[in-house]
C-alpha cells in the first residue's frame, strides 16, 4: 500500500515560492491500479517526483507499507527508492547498453553478483515477453518492445509499488493496450500497487482500478472507475468517455444526450425504448465498450417525442440518463472533451 499524507511541494522561497502540491491526501490499496489524471501544471510531474523519492517534499509523508520513507537520511533513502519502481515515458534506456545489460543496471548498483544477475535478468525478460532480445541494443526495439525493457527494469530490485509516468504516452493504440495488459498482468502475479499517472483517458479505461483527478496540487475527485463511467453527475466520470461526433438529427426529432448510468443496462434497450415512447428513436452516434466486465458508454439520440418526462422515465427504467439538447442542460449534460471537462473543473 501506498500513501501520501498532507505531501505538500513548494519550490522556491518567498514571494517567488510556488507551491504545486498543497497538502494532498492519497492512498492507493495493495494489488490496486491508480491512475492520476489532470490538466497540463496541475503537478502530476511534481507527484511523480516526490512518490519514487526523487524530489523530497517540503512537508508531509509517503509512506509505502506502513513505513514513512519520505523523512529518512539520504543513505536509507537510497535503500528505500528500491521499493518503488519507475517506468518513464521515453524508457530512458542506456543506448550502447543491449536490453538485458539496461535490465541488469540496476543490479549492478546493488552489487548482486554476475551469475545473481543474469538469472534474474533472464527471469524479468521472459515475464515481459522479450527473451529473444536480450542481446538487442534500444535501436533494435520498437517503442513498445523498449517500454517492455523499462518495466523489467523497474522490477528488478522487485519493488512493491510501481510507479508509471505517462508511460504509454507517445505509443500507438495497439502498443499502448498491449503495455497496459502486461502492466495488469504483472500487478495480478506479483501484487503490485500501481499508481499510474497519464493525461490519456481512453489508457486509463484500460488500465485503471481506480481514478484521482489531481488539480492545483490537490485530488479533488476520485472513485472506482467503473462507478465514476456510470455516474452521470460525475466530471471526472464524464471526461474519461471517449470523444466521439454524432450525426445530425432529422427533422420532427429532438436530439437527447443519454449515459449508461447503471452497470447492467440491456443490450436492447433502444429497442425497448421504442417500443415504450411509441416514437421514432434514431441512433446518431454511440460509443459502448467493456471496461472491467461491465457495458459503459454514451449515445446522441433523435427522438420523435416532445414528452421529455417520458423520455427520462423511459431511460431511467433502463438504467441511462439523458437530457435533451437545449432542454435546459448545463454544458456538463453534453459530451465534452476531457479537456474541456477537466478545465471547466479547474
Ligand atoms: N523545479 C521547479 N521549480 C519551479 N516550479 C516548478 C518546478 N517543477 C515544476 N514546477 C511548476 O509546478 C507546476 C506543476 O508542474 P508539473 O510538471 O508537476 O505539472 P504536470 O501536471 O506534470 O504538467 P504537464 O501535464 O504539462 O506535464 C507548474 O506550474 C510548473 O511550472
Amino acid at each position: 500500500m501506498i500513501s501520501l499524507r498532507q505531501l505538500t511541494k513548494t519550490y522556491g522561497r518567498g514571494h517567488a515560492a510556488v507551491t504545486v502540491l498543497d497538502h494532498l491526501d492519497f492512498e492507493v490499496p495493495t494489488g490496486r491500479i491508480a491512475a492520476v489524471v489532470g490538466p497540463s501544471g496541475a503537478g502530476k510531474s511534481t507527484l511523480a517526483q516526490c512518490i519514487n523519492l526523487l524530489e523530497r517534499p517540503t512537508s508531509g509523508a509517503v509512506v509505502v507499507n506502513g513505513e514513512e520513507l519520505s523523512g529518512l537520511p539520504e543513505k536509507r533513502l537510497r535503500e528505500a527508492r528500491r521499493r518503488i519502481g519507475t517506468v518513464f515515458q521515453s524508457s530512458s534506456l542506456l543506448s550502447r547498453r543491449t536490453a538485458a545489460e539496461n535490465i541488469a543496471l540496476p543490479l549492478e548498483y546493488l552489487g548482486v553478483t554476475p551469475g545473481e544477475a543474469r538469472a534474474r535478468v533472464a527471469e524479468l525478460l521472459d515475464r515481459v515477453g522479450l527473451s529473444d532480445k536480450a542481446g538487442h541494443y534500444p535501436f533494435q526495439l520498437s517503442g513498445g518492445q523498449a517500454q517492455r525493457v523499462g518495466i523489467a527494469r523497474a522490477l528488478a530490485l522487485r519493488p512493491s509499488i510501481l510507479l508509471a509516468d505517462e508511460a504509454t504516452s507517445g505509443l500507438d493504440p495497439e502498443t499502448t493496450r498491449s503495455v497496459v495488459g502486461l502492466i495488469r498482468q504483472l500487478r495480478n502475479d506479483l501484487d503490485l500497487t500501481v499508481v499510474f499517472i497519464t493525461h490519456e483517458m481512453d489508457t486509463v479505461r484500460q488500465v485503471a482500478d481506480t481514478v484521482a483527478r489531481l488539480d492545483h496540487g490537490r485530488i479533488v475527485e476520485q472513485g472506482d472507475l467503473v462507478e465514476l463511467l456510470t455516474s452521470h453527475t460525475s466530471l471526472l466520470g464524464r471526461s474519461l468517455q471517449p470523444r466521439r461526433g454524432h450525426a445530425g438529427p432529422e427533422a420532427g426529432t429532438r436530439t437527447w444526450y443519454v449515459t449508461y448510468d447503471s452497470t447492467d443496462v440491456p443490450g436492447d434497450w433502444i429497442q425497448r425504448l421504442t417500443g415504450d415512447l411509441g416514437a421514432v428513436v434514431h441512433l446518431l452516434g454511440a460509443s459502448v465498450e467493456t471496461v472491467h466486465g461491465v457495458n459503459t458508454g454514451s449515445a446522441t439520440l433523435g427522438i420523435g417525442t416532445d414528452d421529455d418526462a417520458r423520455v427520462h422515465g423511459a431511460l431511467a427504467r433502463y438504467g441511462l440518463s439523458g437530457t435533451p439538447d437545449g432542454g435546459g442542460g448545463s454544458r456538463s449534460h453534453q459530451f465534452l472533451t476531457a479537456e474541456a471537462v477537466l478545465e471547466d473543473v479547474a
